[in-house]
Order: structure tokens, then C-alpha cells, then sequence
């Protein structure tokens, strides 16, 4: 006979040789048969640290997930399905719309933040929280609305600019003139003056291009600080990730997008307001001195200034639209190839791997040799177009009978004039490289922000807000569906729970059932199709994005552990935490000796997304911080993941306890051991509820549920025999 592990989603009941005389024993051996007897015998069976099952008869219901540690709900605790004792919401369907991007904050208590980049559909047009309409503009003018703070900064740089240009052209015509003059025995002072002039100038123009840089940098730094902020503020608020998202493509385009923000007014606004001065300036100029001369002057400038850079605009646009996507296919492909190096090697897909990345790479140098090409062919022609109109200017001007030193001038001051417009091709060049990041800056500075929460949850919605935080009706789904995509199954099909305060709920169910998707719209992450999600009757996508971490919270799939202290990834959960609370908090998750033992004890750095950590570490520490936060309403998703059975049994169990006993908890587990201490056990399968009640009843009744039990109890004791 062969004694093996059974596979829990095989639940061979019924096969198992008993060694062992214990009533769970026999109980687990016989089969779904005998589930009314063992049931009975089972009650409490995690409450015993040990995991014996020597006091499994006598061990009382409360006792189960240690005693105190499992309140009962009060009174009021988990409805029936359907859920119809709690009276309807006001106007909460509508408001899912935009439940994504009004999410609420950071999730930094279930370290669920996710920064997500990329595109951002429901962002621009949206009604925001404050119940502002916030109108589709050109990404440029949005950009441009936030440095309006900043305009006399960039007016400041902007003249600044212009008189640097000016001075250059100012002193190339003065040397012009100094040299034709110069032959003909002028008076000296005049000579002096002159002379003085030039040196003035030549000085003058480097003073003037330092200050206006400081001044240009200035302003735009602090715009970028402005920006910066606003746009991670209004990520961290849109908690769902874009489907399509790829997080290596999403950092890179974070980064370079918000500094096309300062490309855009260094390289763009500024040197096209300085160009448009200087122009206009030279034309009085060249009017003035020989007004004949002013049409192949304004020609060239038009030619220079307009022409070239729509010429500019439309060979880059094309080859730049092409790089920016290839770009951010490359960054995922460095990450890949760098975080699933081991992946990649043990399926012998290294090699595939890498040609992909090198053919991108080689593509994306093709696309910029091609744009490097047509900039030098743009650039040519400017020299052209500079050197005719310095032609044609001179030719005109001697024919209208200038003398020979403003005939110079002329010619000499048209070149710079001309050169100086022709700044405005490089400025066209890069906005048409930067229309894309700048368009997604824009879509998030429109999108919703953690900055801009309205004060009161009931603003949006049109409800009588009950007071936030106040403990009014608790968490409630009524008929919730969510479709990730139009078309998709549903990931939730017509849901009703709610957890009043102090409830303590389950959630199991296979793979794919739906349960992370039922958290994920509990915490305003997720947008329900149709159906309400309110939080004391108020729709939860309008709770102000501050305030909702507070009450709905813990430790999300795939919690992120920071590259820091473990002392730093905990306080995240409470930064006001005290060290005898921080202490309780990790002594709960198990992990109090583990960080004493430390030569850096609390300040041990964790590594990189917590890489010098254990998995089952990883996931205590976050626990340990979700335990910290303890909002009002707990989520746990498999909060135990990666320990050993034992372990996990302990760690729920003292976790639960930690806990006050009104915070109500909602568990996502596959584990069902530990759970007969919970008020309601909900199973999950393709989106619907398909059994709802408490842990002794449910493990009587056939299905899912009993069948799961069995085949984990007898997987774990290994008395499930399978014969060859
Ligand atoms: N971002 C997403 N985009 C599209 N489909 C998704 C997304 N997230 C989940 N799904 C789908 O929704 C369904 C429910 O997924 P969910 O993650 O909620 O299940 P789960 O019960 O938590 O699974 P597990 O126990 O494996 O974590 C699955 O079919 C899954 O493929």
C-alpha cells in the first residue's frame, strides 16, 4: 500500500485506511457518509496551538480559532443571501462607473498599492469625486494649466531667452559693422563705443543664457514637483490595474512621460517664444534700415520658423510613434529577462528570449538612425534656407542703395535672425517625440486624485452620507457582477454579503472562483458591472480616497514588501504605531523572534521586493502590517500563504486574536481548517455563491465544501492510501 499526499482538488473520500483511532480519524476515512457524526467531533479542532487532535470532541465552538479570538456577529451578523434586511442604497450602480479611478487610497495597509501607467481611458471627461465635470482638453493645455502658478517664472525665462537671442544677433551685427566701418577711419569714440558694444554683448550673452536657464529650471522644477505629485497621487487612486498594462512598460513610460512635461516648456515653449521675438524684432529692424529687404528676410523666416518645423513635425511624428511603444516593449523585456533569468533557463527559453529583446533593439536603433537621418536632412536645409535669405536680403538691399556696412549688417544679422528661427525645428522635432507621454501625463492629471478627495463621501453620490467611519451598516454587496471584459464570464455573478462590524467571514472556493475580484471591489479597486458596494450605506467608489484605508483595508494578493527596514515595511500599515504595538503586531504574525534574532534586528533590510525575505516571511511582515493598520473592516487573502500547515493554523489563529473584536474580518483562504470559529463561510465558484454558513454545518452538507475538507484533512494526515 502507498501512502501519499492526496491532491485536494481529488477529493478521494473514501478510501483511506484509519489508523489512527481519533473520532476525526474515522470520521475523515469513511467518507461524506459519515459527515453528520464527525461534524460534531470536529468543532474546535484549531483551537489547540499543537494541531493535536486530543481535544477535538471537547473543544467548544468559540474555541476554534483560539477562544476570544472569534466573535460571534452581533446581533445583526451575516444576512442570508440576497442580504434584503439592509436597506437598498441610493444611487450606488450608477456610481460603480467610476468606482476604478475614485479607489480609494495608497491600500498601504494591504500593501495592495499598485502603480499602474499606461493607458487610462476613464480618466479624461470623468466626473471626478468633488462632482466636477472636468472637460477632454489638448494634453498641452493641461500640462500648461499647471504652470500657471508658475508664469512669471517662465515669462521671466521666456524674455530672458529672447534678449540672449537678440544679443547674439545684436552683437554680430555690431561686429558687421565695426569691421566694414572700421576701414573707412570712423571718429574714435565712435570705434570705442562700439568696440565696448561688442565685448558688452559677447559677455552680456552668456550672463543672459545662465540666467535664463537658472530661471527657466527654476520654474519647471517646480512645476515637475507639482506634477509629479499629481500624477502618482491620481495612480495610487486608480487602485485597478489596467488590464493590458505590463509593469516594465508602464515605469519606463511613468518616467519619461513626466519629463516630456519639462521638455515641453524648456525645449519647447521657451526657444519657440524667444524665436517669435527675435523674428519680429529683426523684421523692425531690417524695415527700418532698408524695408526693401524685409520680404526675403520675413521669407526666410517663414521658411525657417514654419515650413521646416511642419516638415520637421511630419517625418519624426511617424518613426517617433513607432519608438515610443517599441521602447516600452524593450524596458518589460529588460525586466523579464532579468527578473526571469531562472524561469527562462530552466524552460530553455533564454535564447528566444534574448533574439526577441535583440530584435527589438535593433529595430528601435533603426527607427532613430532613420530620425537621426531626417533630422540632418531638416538641419541641411536650414543652413540653406539661412544663407538664401542672407542672399537674397543682401542682393535686395544693395539694390534699394544701402550703404556697404548696412548691406553687411543686413546680411550678417539675417543669418543670425534666420538661425535663431530656426530653433523652432528642434522644438517641433521633440514636441512631436513627446505628444504621446505628454498625452498620458494628461489623462491622469485629469483623472481623479488622492489630492483632490472631496470631504464629504456623500458629495458625489447625492446620499445622505452616514458620518465615514462611524459604525453604521457595515460592508455590503447586493447583487454585484463583475466582467473584466465585455463578453468575459463574469468574475462575479450576482454576489450579496455583508459583514457587519465585528463579523467574522470566509471565502473559499477553487482556483479562479472569483474571490480576489470580491476583494478587489470591496476595496473600490474593482468596478462592478451592475449591482451596489456600499460602506454604511454610502457607494464605496465615492468614499474620499483618504479616508477609506481606514475603514476597508489588509493584506491583498501579492502584497508588496518595500526595499527597506522590516521596521519601515510595518509602520507603513500605522506610521503612529508604538514599538509595544509594533512588537504585538509581528509577535501575531509570528515573526518577533525571527526580527530579534537579526544581527540589524528591526532595521534589517529586506531586500528587493522583499528577496532576502522567505516567501512565508514576505507574507507575515505584510500581515504583521495589515495586523497594524487593523481598519475597520480586515481583508485577509491568504494570509498564510507559504507556511506549513502547523504554522498557518498558528498564525491565523493569533492574528484574529490580535485583533479588536470589532474589526471585522473578511478571509480569502483555501485552507478550511481554522474556519469553525468564522460566523459564515461563503464558497465561491465561476463568480456565484454556490453554499453560504457556518463551517460545522457546511462540512455536513454534500459539496464543495465537504468534499474539500475531507480530501485536506486526509490529505494532511496522510491517510489517504492510493494504491497503484
Ligand atoms: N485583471 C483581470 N483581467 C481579466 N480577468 C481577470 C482579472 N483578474 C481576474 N480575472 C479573472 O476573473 C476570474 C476570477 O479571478 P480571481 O482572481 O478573482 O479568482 P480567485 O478566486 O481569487 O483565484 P485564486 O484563488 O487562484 O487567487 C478568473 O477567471 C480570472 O481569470
Amino acid at each position: 500500500m502507498t501512502r501519499t499526499q492526496s491532491d485536494p482538488e481529488d477529493p478521494a473520500t473514501g478510501t483511506a485506511a484509519t489508523p489512527a483511532g481519533t473520532a476525526d480519524d474515522a470520521r475523515v476515512a469513511s467518507g461524506t457518509a459519515d459527515h453528520a457524526r464527525g461534524a460534531s467531533a470536529d468543532r474546535g479542532a484549531t483551537g489547540h496551538a499543537s494541531g493535536t487532535l486530543a481535544g477535538d470532541a471537547a473543544a467548544s465552538p468559540v474555541g476554534g480559532l483560539g477562544t476570544g479570538g472569534v466573535r460571534p456577529a452581533e446581533g445583526d451578523g451575516a444576512p442570508p443571501a440576497g442580504g434584503g434586511s439592509v436597506p437598498p442604497a441610493e444611487g450606488g450602480g450608477a456610481d460603480m462607473v467610476d468606482a476604478a479611478t475614485a479607489g480609494a487610497g495608497a491600500g498601504i495597509a494591504g500593501g495592495g498599492a499598485t502603480v499602474v501607467a499606461g493607458t487610462a481611458p476613464e480618466a479624461a471627461g470623468d466626473t471626478v469625486p468633488g462632482g466636477r465635470e472636468r472637460a477632454v482638453r489638448r494634453p498641452e493645455a493641461v500640462v500648461l494649466a499647471m504652470a500657471r502658478p508658475y508664469l512669471a517664472r517662465l515669462i521671466g525665462a521666456g524674455l530672458l531667452a529672447a534678449a540672449t537671442e537678440l544679443a547674439g544677433l545684436a552683437l554680430m551685427a555690431t561686429a558687421t559693422w565695426l569691421l566694414i566701418t572700421a576701414a573707412d577711419m570712423p571718429p574714435l569714440p565712435v570705434l570705442t563705443i562700439a568696440i565696448v558694444c561688442v565685448r558688452a554683448l559677447a559677455v552680456g550673452r552668456g550672463v543672459l543664457r545662465y540666467t535664463e536657464r537658472l530661471a527657466g529650471h527654476d520654474a519647471v522644477l517646480r512645476l515637475l514637483t507639482d506634477v509629479r505629485t499629481r500624477v502618482f497621487g491620481a495612480l495610487a487612486a486608480r487602485r485597478a490595474p489596467a488590464p493590458d498594462a505590463h509593469s516594465g512598460d508602464a515605469l519606463s513610460r511613468l518616467v519619461s512621460d513626466v519629463d516630456a512635461v519639462q521638455d515641453l516648456l524648456i525645449r519647447v515653449v521657451v526657444p519657440a517664444a524667444a524665436a517669435a521675438c527675435v523674428a519680429v524684432l529683426a523684421l523692425a529692424g531690417t524695415a527700418f534700415i532698408a524695408p526693401a529687404a524685409t520680404l526675403p528676410l520675413a521669407a526666410g523666416l517663414l521658411v525657417a520658423g514654419l515650413l521646416l518645423p511642419v516638415v520637421a513635425v511630419v517625418l519624426t511624428r511617424r518613426t517617433a510613434d513607432r519608438m515610443a511603444p517599441l521602447r516600452g516593449e524593450l524596458a518589460a523585456d529588460a525586466i523579464d529577462l532579468t527578473r526571469g533569468a531562472a524561469d527562462l533557463a530552466a524552460f530553455g527559453a533564454t535564447g528566444d528570449a534574448l533574439a526577441a529583446a535583440s530584435a527589438r533593439a535593433a529595430e528601435l536603433a533603426r527607427l532613430e538612425r532613420r530620425l537621426a537621418l531626417t533630422g540632418w536632412a531638416v538641419d541641411g536645409a536650414g543652413v540653406l534656407v539661412s544663407g538664401l535669405a542672407s542672399a537674397a536680403v543682401l542682393i535686395t538691399a544693395l539694390r534699394s542703395g544701402a550703404s556697404g556696412a548696412e548691406v553687411g549688417v543686413l546680411a550678417v544679422g539675417t543669418l543670425a535672425a534666420v538661425e535663431a528661427t530656426l530653433a523652432l525645428v528642434v522644438s517641433a522635432r521633440q514636441w512631436a517625440q513627446l505628444r504621446g507621454g505628454l498625452a498620458r501625463v494628461a489623462e491622469l492629471l485629469a483623472a481623479p486624485s488622492l489630492t483632490d478627495a472631496p470631504a464629504d463621501p456623500g458629495a458625489r453620490a447625492g446620499t445622505a452620507a452616514a458620518p465615514v467611519g462611524a459604525d453604521g451598516a457595515g460592508l455590503e454587496l447586493r447583487n454585484v457582477v463583475v466582467r473584466y471584459r465585455a463578453g468575459d464570464t463574469a468574475a462575479l455573478d450576482g454576489v450579496d454579503l455583508r459583514i457587519a462590524a465585528g463579523a467574522r467571514i470566509a471565502i473559499a472556493g477553487p482556483s479562479g472562483a472569483g474571490k480576489s475580484t470580491l476583494l478587489g471591489v470591496l476595496i473600490g479597486a474593482v468596478t462592478p458591472e451592475s449591482g451596489t458596494a456600499t460602506l454604511d450605506g454610502v457607494p464605496i467608489a465615492a468614499y474620499p480616497e483618504r479616508e477609506l484605508p481606514r475603514q476597508v483595508g489588509g493584506l491583498l494578493a501579492e502584497a508588496h514588501v518595500f526595499h527597506a527596514g522590516v521596521r519601515e515595511n510595518l509602520l507603513l500599515g500605522r506610521d503612529t504605531a508604538d514599538p509595544a504595538e509594533q512588537a504585538a503586531a509581528m509577535r501575531a504574525a509570528d515573526l518577533l523572534d525571527w526580527v530579534t534574532e537579526q544581527p540589524d534586528g528591526w532595521d534589517t533590510l529586506v531586500g528587493e521586493g522583499g528577496a532576502k525575505l522567505s516567501g512565508g516571511q514576505r507574507q507575515r511582515l505584510a500581515l504583521a502590517r495589515a495586523l497594524l493598520a487593523a481598519p475597520r473592516h480586515l481583508l485577509l487573502d491568504e494570509p498564510t500563504e507559504g507556511l506549513d500547515p502547523q504554522a498557518a493554523d498558528r498564525v491565523l489563529r493569533q492574528a484574529l486574536d490580535a485583533l479588536p473584536s470589532r474589526t471585522a474580518v473578511l478571509l480569502v483562504t483555501h485552507r478550511l481548517r481554522g474556519l469553525s470559529g468564522f460566523d459564515e463561510v461563503l464558497v465561491l465558484d465561476r463568480g456565484r455563491i454556490i453554499q453560504r454558513g457556518r463551517h460545522d454545518d457546511l462540512i455536513t452538507r454534500p459539496g464543495w465544501y465537504a468534499d474539500t475538507w475531507l480530501a485536506q484533512e486526509a490529505a494532511e494526515r496522510g491517510y489517504l492510501a492510493v494504491t497503484p
